[in-house]
């Protein structure tokens, strides 16, 4: 993809980059309040809502254009940028009309395809950022797919919004941060920066601390958060929205690691334990090797018995023995199983290649 770095967008100075706004613009009171409180904390870009997709019918959807006027008012008294939704070419039309700064794609519409199209094409020829949020689904490449139909319609200052999955019984998240998922977009493109959305993944103000902190960890460059002049009386997502004066401690209590250290102590002494670490991960996969080779022995022998593959009761017992023995060597019993999850899979992928034998 042929982008434009953040730090060239002209906008952007610091790490991270913030964005910060309640979630639905509501009323001129409501946004010039939330707006004048956040600009004296040092917030510079903007975050607003004026049309909402709600998963469920008769929610409210946003207060719609009307909100574009205020909005409007607020970017000239303040001198803020402003970034909202957009989830047709009619919100794009509107939205330049009255001076968006950046425009960003929702989770729901990043899922389908024609959609981000429409999107795209309404923005050919325009030079605004667009930040692409994951699709609902983790699905890595819908993700980038959309990324891509923007920038093939010419949009360079892209960006991409974590903004977590939905889930069925994840009870601590409103959207599963499914860290991995983002990380193999930065392993792609490691150019195209990524926001993390911590109110989206949390649903409640007290995790959004811990996610932010894990996003920066993580190496993500900027942070988009809903604040809200009154948060309990918000009019969408009440749960997860925070006053300017917490969201002030909140970034203050971040910490901003760098993404690699030029000090020559800290290179040689890390380059040092990476020595070790590959001498030791030669010797895991010798371990591996050694194992498939018993299986693939296991294989023959129960084929020439004439025994099925799969033998439930002895899977149960290593499934079962191996966290057990993971705790014991203070290893996440979680990891372990799905790392035998995987290796059941392969043992049986090679034993049924002796089938046909
Ligand atoms: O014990 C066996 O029968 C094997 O083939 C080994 C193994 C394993 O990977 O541990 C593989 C397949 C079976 O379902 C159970 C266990």
């Amino acid at each position: 993809m042929d982008t434009i770095h953040l730090n060239e967008w002209g906008f952007v100075s610091n790490k991270p980059f913030v964005i910060a706004g309640p979630c639905s613009v509501e009323t001129p009171q409501q946004l010039d309040a939330t707006v004048g409180q956040l600009v004296e904390k040092g917030i510079q870009v903007i975050r607003g809502g004026v049309w909402k997709p709600r998963t469920r019918p008769n929610s409210f959807e946003g207060v719609g254009e009307i909100a574009l006027p205020w909005i409007k008012d607020v970017k000239q008294k303040y001198g803020v940028k402003f970034a909202t939704e957009v989830a047709t070419p009619y919100h794009v039309e509107k939205a330049l009309k009255f001076g968006m700064d950046i425009l960003w794609v929702g989770a729901r519409s990043t899922v389908n395809p024609f959609t981000v199209q429409e999107i795209a094409n309404a923005l050919k020829g325009v030079d605004i950022p667009v930040l692409v949020k994951n699709p609902v689904n983790p699905d890595v490449a819908l993700w980038i797919g959309a990324l891509e139909r923007l920038n093939q319609a010419g949009i360079k200052k892209l960006g991409a919004i974590h903004r977590g999955f939905s889930n069925f019984n994840d009870h601590t998240y409103r959207n599963s941060p499914l860290w991995q998922i983002p990380l193999e977009l930065k392993t792609r493109y490691p150019y195209l920066p990524l926001i993390n959305d911590p109110s989206h993944i949390c649903g409640k103000r007290d995790l959004i601390q811990m996610i932010a902190q894990m996003a920066l960890d993580l190496d993500m460059e900027g942070l988009i958060i809903e604040s809200h002049i009154r948060p309990d009386e918000a009019w969408s997502d009440a749960a997860q929205q925070v006053t300017p004066d917490a969201l002030n401690v909140l970034l203050s209590q971040l910490h901003v690691p760098s993404p690699s250290a030029e000090n020559p102590i800290f290179k040689s002494k890390l380059e040092l334990i990476r020595e070790q670490i590959d001498e030791v991960d030669r010797a895991l996969l010798a371990t591996l090797s050694q194992r498939m080779k018993l299986v693939e022995q296991a294989g023959i022998f129960k084929k020439e018995n004439d025994v099925a593959l799969f033998q439930i009761d002895r899977w149960k017992k290593v499934f079962q023995s191996r966290p057990e023995w993971a705790v014991q060597m203070d290893l996440n019993p979680d990891f372990i199983k799905e790392l035998f999850r995987i290796i059941h899979v392969e043992s049986i992928r090679e034993q049924s290649k002796h089938m046909g034998e």
